[in-house]
C-alpha cells in the first residue's frame, strides 16, 4: 500500500513510547485535508458548516452613507467654532425614505438612524444636544466633522472577500451573507464518522446488566459530541473482542466514513486488536502519547491503498470514559475540523489561572485534570472536579475546563518552586 503517512519524516524520528501532545496534534493536522465534496445550500441550512468559496461581496455595505443616531444632518463648514449655530430646518429623512432635496447654507434635515444622509449633508448632530427655538434649530459649538455618519461599504466593499473559504459559519456569517442579500452559499459536505465501541463486557442501554458488565456509554458521549460538530454519525454499535467481527466492521467503516472513531481495545491486554488490526488493514502513525488520561490513543488509516478519497482515518481512543473525552477534544475535534475544511484550525481557548487545591503530577507527560472555573477578586480561579480517575465521568460532567499540566511539570502547590498558577482550556462553548 502506498503510504499516506509517508510525507512525516518526524514519524521515523519520533518515540511513538513517548510522543508528545503537540508532536501527535501536529502529526494529525498536517496528515489530515479537507474533504473534497461541495454543496450549495441556503444560508439557514449553512449553519456550522466550512464555506468552500470566499463569499464575494456584490455590494456596499451599508450600501450608501446613513446616519448612525436620530438627530439632524448638518454641512459642517456651517458651524460655527465658537457660539451656537441657527439653522434652518428644511425636511425630515427617515430611514427607507430619503429625504431628495440638497442642504444649501445655513440648512438642515431632521434625520433618523439608518436614513440616507441628504446631499449637501455631512455631520448628524443627535438630537440630545441641539434645541429647537423660535422655528430655528440650535446646534452649539464643537461637532465633529463626519461625526455619527456611516460611510457606503465601511463595512464591506463591493467586489471585495466578505467571507474567506475555509470560514466555519458561525450567526454572524449568516448575518453578514444575509447583509448581502446572498441567499444560498457554496460549503463542503459534512464528514461521515462512523462509530463503534469494542469490549465483551459492554452491555447496550436497554438491556439487563449481566454479571461483570457495564453500560456503553462511550457511544454516547461520541455521539454528543461528533453531532455537535456536525458531522454525519453513523453508528455501528458494539463490536465484540474478536479479530474477525472487529475487521468486518473496519471494512463496512471504511466503505462509507472518512473517519472511523473507536474506543476501547487500544491498550496491551489479551483481547486488544485495535492497533494490530490498524497495522494489518492500513497503517498506523502512532500509538502511544505522553499524557494522562488518553495515553493508548491510536491514529493512522484504514483501507484506501494509498488514495485519500478511499479508506477512512482512524482514531483508535482508549476504553476509558474520561480518556475519550480527552483524546477526542485534544486530537478527534482538530482533526475533524480540519476534514471538514476550516482553515485555520483555531487552538484550544487557554489562559492562566490560580488552581486553589494542591495537585500531583508525574514529571515526563502532560496531564488534563479536570476543573470548575471560578472568579475571586477579580482573578480567574480553578478548582479540580474531585477523583481525576479516567474512568470517572463525572469529573468531566462537573468540568467546564481542562487543567493542563505540561510535561515538564511537577506537583502544583501555593508556596511551591512550581507554585499554584495552572493553564486552563476552556470547555464551554466548544464545538
Ligand atoms: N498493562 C497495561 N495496562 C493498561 C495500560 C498500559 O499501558 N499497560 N494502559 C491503561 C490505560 S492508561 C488505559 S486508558 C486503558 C485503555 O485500554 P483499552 O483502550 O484497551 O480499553 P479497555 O480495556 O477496553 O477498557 C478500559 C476501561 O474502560 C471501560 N470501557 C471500555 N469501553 C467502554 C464503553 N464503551 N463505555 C463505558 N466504559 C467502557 C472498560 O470496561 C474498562 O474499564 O488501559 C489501561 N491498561
Ligand atoms: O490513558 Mo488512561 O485513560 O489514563 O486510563
Amino acid at each position: 500500500m502506498t503510504s499516506l503517512l509517508k510525507s512525516f519524516s518526524c514519524i521515523d524520528d519520533y518515540d511513538p513510547e513517548s510522543l508528545s501532545v503537540d508532536a501527535a496534534r501536529r502529526i494529525v493536522l498536517d496528515t489530515l485535508q479537507a474533504v473534497a465534496g461541495h454543496e450549495r445550500l441556503f444560508i439557514r441550512q449553512a449553519l456550522g458548516r466550512v464555506l468552500a468559496a470566499d463569499v464575494i461581496s456584490p455590494v456596499d455595505v451599508p450600501a450608501h452613507d446613513n446616519s448612525a443616531m436620530d438627530g439632524w444632518a448638518v454641512r459642517h463648514a456651517d458651524l460655527a467654532a465658537v457660539g451656537e449655530t441657527r439653522l434652518k430646518s428644511i425636511g425630515t429623512a427617515f430611514a427607507g425614505r430619503a429625504f431628495e432635496g440638497k442642504l444649501g447654507a445655513g440648512e438642515t434635515v431632521r434625520i433618523m438612524t439608518g436614513a440616507v444622509m441628504p446631499q449637501g449633508a455631512d455631520t448628524v448632530v443627535i438630537q440630545e444636544v441641539a434645541k429647537v427655538e423660535e422655528g430655528a434649530v440650535v446646534v452649539p459649538a464643537g461637532q465633529r466633522l463626519g461625526q455619527n455618519a456611516r460611510r457606503a461599504g465601511e463595512d464591506l466593499k463591493a467586489g471585495a472577500a466578505a467571507i474567506a473559504a475555509g470560514k466555519l459559519l458561525r450567526p454572524a456569517e449568516l448575518g453578514i451573507i444575509a447583509s448581502l442579500g446572498i441567499a444560498e452559499v457554496s460549503v463542503r459536505r459534512r464528514v461521515r464518522v462512523a462509530l463503534f465501541s469494542t469490549g465483551d463486557e459492554l452491555c447496550s442501554i436497554g438491556t439487563p446488566l449481566f454479571p461483570g458488565a457495564v453500560y456503553d456509554s462511550n457511544r454516547y458521549t461520541l455521539w454528543g459530541m461528533l453531532t455537535r460538530l456536525g458531522c454525519e454519525v453513523i453508528d455501528m454499535g458494539v463490536v465484540k473482542d474478536d479479530p474477525a467481527a472487529l475487521e468486518a466492521a473496519f471494512r463496512e467503516a471504511a466503505s462509507c466514513a472518512d473517519a472511523i472513531v473507536t474506543s476501547g481495545g487500544v491498550s496491551v491486554g489479551e483481547a486488544d486488536f485495535i492497533k494490530q488490526l490498524m497495522e494489518q488493514l492500513g497503517e498506523v502513525a502512532f500509538w502511544k502519547i505522553a499524557m494522562k488520561p488518553g495515553r493508548p490513543m491510536a491514529f493512522g488509516r484504514i483501507g484506501g491503498e494509498g488514495k485519500e478519497d478511499d479508506g477512512a482515518w482512524l482514531f483508535g481512543l482508549p476504553g476509558n470514559p474520561v480518556a475519550v473525552m480527552v483524546t477526542f477534544y485534544q486530537f478527534v475535534r482538530p482533526a475533524l475540523l480540519k476534514l471538514m475544511g476550516m482553515d485555520p484550525v483555531p487552538e484550544f481557548p487557554a489562559f492562566p489561572a490560580r488552581c486553589v487545591e494542591p495537585m500531583k503530577k508525574g514529571r515526563g507527560r502532560t496531564e488534563f485534570q479536570r476543573g470548575v472555573l471560578f472568579l475571586e477578586n477579580g482573578e480567574w480561579c480553578v478548582r479540580p472536579t474531585g477523583h481525576q480517575g479516567s474512568g470517572i465521568l463525572s469529573s468531566m460532567a462537573r468540568a467546564d475546563c481542562f487543567i493542563v499540566l505540561e510535561p515538564e511539570r511537577g506537583k502544583v502547590e501555593k508556596g511551591s518552586d512550581e507554585g499554584d498558577t495552572v493553564m486552563v482550556q476552556l470547555m464551554t462553548g466548544m464545538v
